[in-house]
């Protein structure tokens, strides 16, 4: 992302109505997009004296119910309970976990560079049978102001009314994103087959591939990420109910990330496997990260313009052979330290990878069929992808053996230039693919990011 992204502008303080706390927060300073997990940053802004576009916030609607509740805690109560009311009165900030916003309104939409998230919801709807363009445009209309409001820290709009399940009333935006796309079949459902992107073309298939079809695909995605398991389950929650009859769920993915603050010092996530994982992301920085990640304005579809495609695959990783291996053969599975996910040509995790450097046998020291060196953008006619995965966990298969993995998703202007060369040539000859398996497969053109007073998709669906 060069230069300012409105979506991601950085700043950093207390939600709207907590602007009378003292604040005491001290607002993180992260590295750019294209990081990974804590090492990233963007998407903040101060909510203090900011005006109030969407409604009243979370926390003026808990003040109106905080009287009735501290009258039942006084009446019925002994003084712990008492004392546990008082404390409730004292002011305390949030930290910049809670108070931190990304913003809804932008260039490019929410939750493509901004900083990973402890909490992830991929959703994936159909269009009910009989809804068409106007019910998608009126869905799309529905969502676009529910993920305004909730990435503000705000109730959903209706509150008063009830609309509000409450889930999130005590919290701060706590890095809130909803990212909007649209799959293959949206096109042909909504009668817009002529403007749906060669990009959208269905993905090869690849000889590993042992794809659901039930959890694949899907006429319309959407991305949730937060910092609070709650704010998230919200999101998702109120995102299913404003799809109300026009759109059907189709599948759910649910996932994590290491929590903001879990480590020292800023540094790269970690996947299931326990590998850095996300060092060799495009960077904000790159001066073609642009050029690879987001679609460019005055194409063919210019509605798509600052839009990108994702790419997601539900990868579960087969963990009892896995941690049986010994660390060197793991680290040579992926060419690099677990410890530090430096090379094992040497170095810190940022050093390139020795690619050409040989051992004393006068063998590669970073193997040829090592993850790192197969997927690496210059042994791909510098194919690249921004990759920003969630963790799952998803109980036990009735093998006993755990249903967990990656919910990997990779961002990039072209999926024949980024995605599809790298996994072919993966499926072809990856050490890593002994030890995964893709079971789910989808893709989507995700818009660009919506202007004050449009939503998301309105290009499409009104032009
Ligand atoms: C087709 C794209 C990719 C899939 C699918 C994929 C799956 C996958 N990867 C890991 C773990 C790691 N991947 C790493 C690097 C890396 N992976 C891809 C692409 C896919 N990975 C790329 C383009 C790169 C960057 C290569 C480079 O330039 O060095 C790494 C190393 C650290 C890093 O750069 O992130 C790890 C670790 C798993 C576990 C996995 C499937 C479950
Ligand atoms: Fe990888």
């Amino acid at each position: 992302m060069s230069g300012a992204d409105p979506g991601t502008t950085a700043r950093a303080g207390v939600p709207a109505g907590r602007a009378s706390r003292p604040s005491g927060t001290s607002p993180g300073r992260e590295s750019g997009a294209g990081s990974n997990g804590d090492r990233a940053g963007g998407g903040r802004r101060d909510r203090t004296g900011d005006p109030d576009p969407v409604g009243p916030s979370r926390r003026r609607i808990i003040a109106a119910a905080g009287t009735a509740g501290a009258t039942g805690l006084a009446l019925g109560a002994a003084g712990g309970a008492l004392a546990h009311a008082a404390s409730r009165d004292t002011p305390t900030a949030l930290t910049t976990v809670g108070s931190t916003e990304a913003m809804f309104h932008g260039k490019h939409q929410a939750g493509i560079t901004t900083p990973l998230q402890s909490r992830g919801h991929l959703i994936a709807f159909d269009l009910a049978p009989g809804a068409g363009r106007k019910e998608a445009a009126a869905l799309l209309r529905r969502w676009s102001a529910l993920a305004a409001a909730l990435m503000a820290g705000k109730p959903a709009p209706g509150a008063d009314t009830g609309a509000d399940t409450g889930v999130a009333l005590d919290a701060g935006p706590s890095s809130l994103t909803l990212t909007f796309g649209f799959g293959r079949t949206f096109f042909d459902r909504t009668g817009l087959a002529a403007r749906r992107p060669a990009g959208l073309d269905p993905l090869p298939a690849f000889s590993a591939d042992q794809l659901d079809a039930r959890r694949s695909n899907g006429d319309l995605w959407v991305q949730i990420g937060a910092n609070d398991a709650l704010v998230a389950f919200h999101a998702l929650r109120a995102v299913q109910r404003a799809a109300g009859e026009a759109a059907r769920l189709r599948w759910q993915m649910d996932g994590f990330n290491r929590s903001p603050g879990a480590t020292d010092r800023p540094m790269t996530t970690r996947n299931l496997m326990g590998q850095v994982d996300g060092t060799n992301n495009p960077q904000s920085s790159d001066p073609d990260f642009d050029r690879r990640i987001f679609v460019p304005g005055g194409g063919e579809h210019d509605w798509l313009a600052n839009g990108s495609y994702a790419v997601v695959r539900r990868i579960r990783m087969l963990l009892d052979p896995w941690e049986r291996l010994p660390l060197a053969k793991q680290e040579r599975i992926i060419g690099r330290r677990k410890s530090d996910g430096a090379p094992l040509t040497g170095g810190s995790e940022t050093t390139p990878l020795g690619l050409e450097e040989l051992d004393t046998d006068g063998r590669p020291v970073i193997p040829a069929n090592a993850h790192s060196r197969i997927s690496a953008p210059e042994q791909n006619q510098g194919a690249a992808m921004l990759r920003r995965p969630f963790s799952y966990h998803d109980g036990a298969l009735p093998d006993g053996s755990p249903d967990a993995g990656l919910l990997f998703v990779c961002w990039q202007a072209d999926p024949l230039r980024g995605f599809v060369p790298v996994q072919r040539k993966l499926d072809r000859g990856d050490a890593l693919s002994e030890f995964v398996r893709h079971e789910a497969s989808a893709l989507f053109a995700v818009p660009g990011g919506p202007a004050e007073g449009e939503y998301v998709g309105q290009r499409l669906l009104e032009a």
